[in-house]
């Protein structure tokens, strides 16, 4: 239902997608996750038809989807940038979307803002900057739009709002399933809602798995420092770090620690933890060297 094939976009020489390639044929609430300019709105203006790829394609419904009324009519992006008429009402902004979105859900959309005491008489520009995330969760959710396209829907929420519209968000996709994708950098507190991960590094798809392939790849192993530097030997780390006393721990794949076989004795000598999703996201995606600790030494 969308595809992206090599996707690759540039903007004056800057790199923000190079080669960004996968695929979702079903219903699914997915978490797009990735460093700060790693292009997960890029990829998502490129999925609403708004950007032309420098090469590659974003496909929706089989439709190239760059300037395609169909692919639009199909796909409902909210982000915080978005421009609306700052004059018009939150009534008439509804409409508008209304008359646009075949499926739109108006009886839902007023109910949700009722619920959330936003006065439709009200002007977007007027509200504060949580309501306003608010307010485009609204429109996103009752659009019932095939591919739904939430990039940051929760900046400026306080938490309460926050784990109130993941509930929203859950709810209705259960109510009416269809693609949709969640940007954000709160990982931990989505990660009960979400059933798959799409991470993006550097403009390309490093992982896209489900969460509990996310919650089980990678393993925290800590032990004595001669044992861990026999195992270090042998697999990928990805991180290390030592604790005194004669504990050190690294991160490693769930499967290459697998894979070492290693004897009882061995086993009974080392802790063997797993680690979150959003753990696993920061020692995935750090930079290499000794840290911020770095940028104190003189
Ligand atoms: N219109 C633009 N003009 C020039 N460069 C751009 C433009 N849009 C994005 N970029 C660059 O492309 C790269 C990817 O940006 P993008 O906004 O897609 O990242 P992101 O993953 O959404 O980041 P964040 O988490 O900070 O929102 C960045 O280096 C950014 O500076």
């Amino acid at each position: 239902m969308i595809r992206c094939e090599e996707l690759t976009k540039y903007f004056n020489g800057t790199q923000a997608l190079n080669g960004c390639s996968f695929e979702i044929l079903e219903p699914t609430l997915t978490g797009v996750i990735g460093v700060n300019g790693a292009g997960k709105t890029t990829l998502f203006k490129s999925l609403a038809g708004f950007l032309k790829p420098t090469r590659g394609e974003a496909y929706v419904l089989e439709e190239p989807a760059f300037q395609n009324i169909v692919a639009a009519q199909n796909v409902m992006l909210i982000e915080e940038g978005m421009a609306f008429y700052t004059t018009a009402s939150l009534y008439e902004l509804m409409e508008s979307y209304r008359r646009f979105y075949q499926n739109f859900d108006q009886s839902l959309a007023i109910k949700m803002t009722e619920y959330f005491h936003l006065s439709d008489k009200k002007k977007y520009s007027d509200l504060s900057k949580g309501m306003k995330s608010t307010f485009r969760l609204i429109l996103a959710l009752s659009a019932r739009a095939p591919l739904t396209l939430l990039d940051e829907p929760t900046t400026g929420m306080d938490p309460g709002v926050r784990k109130e519209l993941y509930e929203l968000i859950l709810k209705d996709y259960i109510k009416v399933p269809r693609i949709i994708l969640i940007s954000s950098h709160y990982l931990g507190e989505m990660e009960e809602l979400l059933d798959s991960i799409l991470f993006i590094h550097e403009g390309k798809v490093l992982k896209h798995d489900n969460v509990e392939e996310f919650q089980t790849f990678l393993k925290g192993v800590q032990g004595p420092p001669e044992l861990i530097e026999s195992l270090e030997k042998n697999i990928k780390i990805y991180d290390r770090k030592d604790f005194g006393e004669g504990i050190r721990r690294i991160i490693v794949e769930s499967k290459d620690l697998e894979s070492l076989s290693l004897e009882e004795d061995e086993m009974n000598n080392l802790t063997v933890k797993g680690i979150s999703p959003e753990d696993a996201f920061v020692y995935l995606t750090q930079r290499k060297g000794g840290g911020i600790d770095e940028l104190y030494h003189s």
